[in-house]
């Protein structure tokens, strides 16, 4: 089933355009990466998609009602400040609000998804911690829980993994992974490309404001493509442990 689907999205701001004609498709089962330099235009992707600003061309997300947009798609946006000094299972319990009525209180197959997500993110001693007193590596893992939480059908995360130590990307990654086996989606950016390569089904690479490769891993950071959009060298193998992708120089 499809989850995500773009016709020709564009974005303009002022006289630049950041976004040009974007397809793309994206089913239950998949964990797709969108990586790019800095500047390439993956916020403004997924922002488009979302409807969060105006874009020309169709985004499926973007053309339901805002109230059903929270039950089609969760999005865990790049910003990690955690302002208020609510607990930790607070936090994680909002990504239940687009299930709840107005008022309703938490039901108890809400309560079981939240205990999920803490599970999931290992978050179980920090549960009744103001988030406010957690590092920063900690809070995004909040954050990731509360997308998680939510359980919606596509899960679009921008940079989710920024901050957070080995043990905790590998497991955000994995945790993207067990919901794409569970028959969900999942659209994240990332700059580590050796986390990209071992844990996306599929990449997307943006490379001002364009789509320049959609294909499997191996296939999209090809030494010619890495080298035009990044502007460096990298060691890659396909391994028994999966494609590992590790950069090495910078272009002069
Ligand atoms: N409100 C705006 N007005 C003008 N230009 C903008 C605006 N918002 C974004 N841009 C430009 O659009 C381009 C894409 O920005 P975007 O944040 O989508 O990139 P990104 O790939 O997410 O980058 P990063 O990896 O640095 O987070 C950038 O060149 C940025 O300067």
């Amino acid at each position: 089933m499809t989850l995500l689907s773009l016709q020709n999205l564009s974005v303009h701001r002022g006289r630049k355009t950041v976004l040009s004609d974007i397809n793309l498709t994206l089913r239950e089962g998949e964990v797709v990466g969108l990586v790019g330099p800095n500047g390439a235009g993956k916020t403004t992707l997924m922002r488009a998609a979302l409807g969060l600003i105006p874009a020309e061309g169709q985004s499926s997300i973007a053309a339901l009602a805002p109230r059903m947009r929270g039950r089609a798609a969760a999005w865990m946006p790049q910003s990690r400040e955690i302002a208020w000094p609510v607990t930790v299972e607070t936090i994680i319990r909002l990504g239940r609000t687009p299930h709840r009525r107005g008022g309703q209180k938490i039901q108890a197959e809400d309560q079981a998804a939240v205990d999920r997500a803490i599970a999931q993110m290992g978050l179980d001693t920090f549960r009744n911690r103001p988030a406010t007193q957690l590092s920063g590596g900690e809070q995004a893992r909040v954050l990731i829980a509360r997308s998680l939480a939510q359980e919606a059908p596509l899960l679009i995360a921008d940079e989710p993994t920024a901050g957070l130590d080995p043990a905790h990307q590998i497991a955000a990654m994995e945790s993207f992974s067990k919901a794409a086996g569970q028959g969900r989606g999942v659209l994240v950016s990332l700059h580590d490309l050796g986390l990209a390569a071992r844990h996306c089904t599929r990449l997307i690479v943006l490379h001002n404001g364009a789509v320049v490769a959609d294909d499997l891993p191996q296939a999209a950071l090809t030494t010619e493509i890495v080298k035009a959009v990044f502007g460096i060298t990298a060691f890659s193998e396909v391994t028994d442990k999966g494609f590992v992708f590790q950069p090495l120089e910078v272009v002069s």
